[in-house]
């Protein structure tokens, strides 16, 4: 049961919290682009002030530095809070994460992705950069402590904060600190609570037990000095893209099949017993189409459709660095290409395993190819998969929250995406995880016209404060 206090403010201040979400939406806290940098340090600078108001003690934690596109440059830092010692009460672990996917309104946004605009339709939508992913959730945590002070209200734990600026660009520099401060800052975590991922569908509340881990690679081919003239230069010189096309068309097929050899073997079979619980989760092929906007799922079976996110790996094609992009008709051959792929992995599918077979396949392939170009692959960030106990009394905190808040039990999911700390808070902790999220399964995360639904922002701000009262009284 929550406290009826607190779910009231939290009705009755609303506005005041959607107000704040497009105060930090409009920091355009992009962490893969150097020229966005400041961006970042300014929104961990607006967590640390916020938290500091709110009564937490906060550490802005410096991660060291990083080389991007050749600049060395510095780590966003990992914000660090805590609130509450007492040790009759448990410990909860929060983490989130400040920075967000780059965004630009011309690649098709209706509204400017740095303003929260709420849907003129007066739907609940609310658009804009972060607001799901994760700017939205990790305010819903702010929200919560703001009402217990404003309230008087004592936090039914001890929290410890862990917010970070470099999620979506690999989480560089975190594990260290984790490892470093594990007998430190992180002492006496009892479990851990990531609000950091969707609803598989728009109706359906869910607890997530599983992540697959990524493996980030770029494939670079190079030749001539400088970019040429096609009239003057073509059948006349080896083109690195032609070469790199070449490359990527061998990684993976239409129908999602992954053809670098070795991989899919890995996947540990399936039993009844797992199948059985596709069928049970409030999910039809439908939700796809609806969250993508168009009918193109690989399948039309709802179980084969939740396991090719939930438990097997994908290769997705992400883009050519260098390639010509621009609208018009631009006769270029470029000197230099860099594809760029990823690799969803699942648990028996790690994460140096996965990049040896990668690196032996593509330079086997590109062996093949009658060509004097150059040709390198490496692997730029990855992160392993994970999968926790959902037996664990956290989870059944949550169970029970999700109940009191949105009066319906909750689906167990695992996640196809990836938040690579995820396991290094299990394994260095030795904590269980939670994954609590707050958005819907068609929120659009890292795409154009993301949104947070203002019910699931002011629902989700009760969820998890309810789970903390919950969590309280979990044995
Ligand atoms: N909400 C979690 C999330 O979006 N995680 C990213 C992490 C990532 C890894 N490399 C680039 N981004 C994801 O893509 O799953
Ligand atoms: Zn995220
Ligand atoms: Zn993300």
């Amino acid at each position: 049961m929550a406290n009826p206090q607190f779910l009231s403010y939290v009705d009755e201040h609303q506005q005041q919290f959607i107000d704040k979400l497009a105060e930090v939406v409009a920091i355009p806290s992009v962490s893969g682009d150097p020229a966005y940098r400041q961006h970042v340090h300014d929104m961990g600078a607006w967590m640390a002030k916020h938290l500091k108001e709110l009564g937490a003690e906060v550490e802005l934690r410096p991660l060291g530095k990083q080389v991007l596109d050749g600049q060395e440059i510095d780590l966003p830092p990992a914000v660090l809070g805590s609130l509450g010692n007492d040790p009759k009460k448990k410990t909860l672990l929060l983490y989130g994460h400040y920075d967000v996917q780059p965004a630009l309104k011309e690649d098709g946004w209706r509204f400017d992705p740095w303003v929260l605009t709420p849907d003129p339709d007066n739907s609940g939508k609310l658009y804009g950069r972060g607001s799901s992913d994760d700017k939205g959730p990790i305010l819903g945590w702010l929200n919560v402590i703001q009402a217990h002070k404003e309230l008087g209200l004592d936090m039914p734990v001890n929290l410890k904060m862990c917010f970070e600026g470099m999620e979506e660009s690999g989480s560089e520099g975190l594990d260290e600190l984790i490892e470093k401060e594990k007998d430190g800052f992180f002492k006496g975590v009892d479990c851990v609570c990531i609000s950091d991922n969707y609803w598989l569908n728009t109706t359906t509340p869910c607890l997530t037990y599983g992540l697959r881990g990524i493996a980030y690679f770029k494939i670079s081919v190079s030749g001539p000095k400088r970019d040429l003239h096609s009239g003057v230069f073509g059948a006349t010189v080896h083109e690195p893209m032609t070469d790199l096309i070449q490359l990527m068309s061998k990684l993976v097929t239409s129908e999602g099949e992954i053809l670098v050899p070795g991989i899919k073997e890995l996947v540990a079979p399936l039993t009844d017993e797992e199948r059985k619980r596709y069928d049970v989760i409030n999910f039809s092929v439908k939700d796809i189409d609806d969250a993508v906007g168009a009918s193109v799922a690989l399948s039309d079976d709802k179980a084969t459709t939740l396991m090719g996110r939930m438990r097997y790996p994908s290769l997705s094609l992400h883009g050519i660095e260098g390639a010509f992009s621009a609208p018009g008709c631009k006769t270029v051959i470029p000197a230099a290409v860099h594809g760029k792929f990823s690799i969803r992995l699942v648990p028996d599918i790690g994460l140096e395993e996965v990049t040896k077979l990668v690196t032996d396949y593509v330079n086997a392939e590109f062996a093949k190819i009658k060509t004097k170009s150059s040709m390198s692959v490496e692997m730029l960030h990855g992160g392993e998969p994970w999968v926790a106990d959902p037996n664990h009394y956290s989870y059944r905190a949550a169970h029970k929250a999700t109940e009191a808040v949105y009066g319906v039990a909750p689906d167990y999911t695992r996640e196809g995406g990836s938040i690579p700390v995820t396991l290094t808070f299990a394994n260095i902790l030795k904590s269980n995880v939670l994954l609590l999220p707050m958005g819907r399964g068609d929120d659009g995360a890292h795409s154009i016209n993301e949104k947070l639904d203002t019910s699931n922002y002011i629902k989700g701000t009760k969820l998890l404060g309810t789970y903390l009262y919950e969590l309280a009284k979990a044995e």
